[in-house]
């Protein structure tokens, strides 16, 4: 891709992953009832599962199945069994939801998550927090009394007036109290000399990063969940719903660390999440501006960056950028002092089960929509040179 800027000039977009970070694959590799030729020599492989759930089946009891499922997933799942197969005998099901839920969560996956939980229960098992009370969320302590009153009135007008939104879809705004981000820096130090007393090998946040740590494996899953669900899904519900804003349901939560014997720069880049929460937490740094280079979706994540599309934004301890996951973005060189930023990646697993049978072009793409744009454009020239034409040349 060509960008406009040569600093920015990379090969391709990268798209940030997050290192396994326990969270079920958003895109199976075939979508349920759509068989392999192995799959189809099995009975009953043929049949597809029903759209709506027959709510007066009363499913078999599978409580005393184990495996990587709960027996409520095997409840619920055969309300959607085809007819032919709902009376069917209680192993005949297990067996066929069994093959429909292993070719939805393939088993090199399942093992993967599978090595990740058991980090995590080393970690929680061992680790011994500095900040207990950063563990419950406690909302006083965590934000700022403008932010929390703006969540509190739940309306955009309130959203808005607290916020800026230098180019479209990017919010940047006051949120954490500075006592706040210095227990979270001490909690994080704290783990990061624990991990290296142990000789622990840890995750990384994702595949674009050496340094930092994911928030999420050492106890504050649960915290930062409500932290997601209560602080920001309200104001992503207004601000995104083009983009599952309303229905987040899941996140990665890390720290990045950039200065001297850290990370430097981020290379250009999107999220892999819906939306993303980006707050400085400190300390005292130069440089390490966040670019952006305008929302693209997978067909023209490597297009040109317009002119209005380019907005360079300045990091402030306690501030918050709000971001669209597919804005791409990157991060310059923090040229000294050492900066350190939490990071939620959002995401909405109704939003990404939708985006497989969308057709139309995404109405978030800026390049979607400017080639809409050209499109209708060159259409209403053409409507009047027919007209023009017509008329004998006749000025209109
Ligand atoms: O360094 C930053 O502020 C940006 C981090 C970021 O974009 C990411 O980790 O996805
Ligand atoms: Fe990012």
């Amino acid at each position: 891709m060509a960008l406009d800027a040569p600093v920015e000039r990379r090969d391709e977009v990268q798209i940030a992953m997050g290192n396994g970070n326990g969270v079920a694959p958003s895109q199976p590799s075939r979508p349920a009832g759509r068989p392999t030729a192995a799959a189809a020599a099995a009975p009953y492989a043929d049949r597809r599962l029903r759209l709506n759930p027959n709510a007066d089946h009363k499913p078999e009891d599978y409580s005393d199945v184990r495996g990587e499922y709960a027996p409520a997933v095997y409840s619920a799942l055969e309300r959607h069994l085809p007819p032919s197969l709902i009376d069917a005998d209680r192993d005949v099901k297990l067996h066929f939801m069994r093959d429909i839920l292993a070719r939805y969560w393939p088993q090199g996956e399942r093992n993967k998550v599978q090595r990740h939980r058991e980090y995590r229960q080393r970690i929680l098992h061992l680790y011994k927090p500095l900040h207990e009370e950063l563990y419950n969320m406690h909302p006083s302590v965590f934000f700022l009394p403008t932010f929390l009153e703006a969540v509190r009135s739940n309306t955009e007008e309130c959203f808005r007036s607290i916020m800026t939104e230098p180019i479209p879809g990017v919010y940047s705004f006051a949120m954490l109290q500075p006592t706040f981000c210095e227990m979270l820096l001490e909690e994080v130090e704290n783990f990061e000399k624990w991990v290296h007393a142990m000789k622990f090998k840890i995750m990384r946040p994702n595949t674009m990063n050496k340094y930092g740590a994911v928030l999420d494996d050492f106890g504050l899953e649960a915290m930062l969940n409500q932290f997601m669900e209560q602080f920001i899904a309200p104001i992503s519900k207004v601000l995104y719903p083009e983009v599952g804003g309303g229905t987040l349901d899941s996140h990665h939560a890390f720290i990045v660390e950039y200065g001297k014997d850290r990370d430097v720069e981020l290379g250009f880049h999107v999220d892999d999440s819906e939306v993303t929460l980006n707050v400085c937490l400190g300390k005292q740094f130069f440089g390490g501006e966040l670019y952006f280079r305008g929302i693209r979706c997978e067909n023209h994540v490597n297009s040109e960056t317009q002119h209005e599309e380019m907005y360079d934004y300045t990091h402030i301890p306690g501030w918050a950028v709000l971001h669209h996951g597919r804005h791409r973005h990157g991060a310059r060189a923090t040229s000294s002092g050492l900066r350190i930023n939490l990071l939620l990646w959002c995401r909405s697993s109704v939003f990404r089960e939708m985006k497989k049978y969308q057709k139309d072009f995404p109405s978030w793409c800026g390049e979607c929509q400017r080639e809409k744009r050209e499109r209708q454009s060159q259409c209403v020239k053409a409507t009047k040179m027919a007209f023009l034409r017509g008329s004998g040349g006749a000025a209109i």
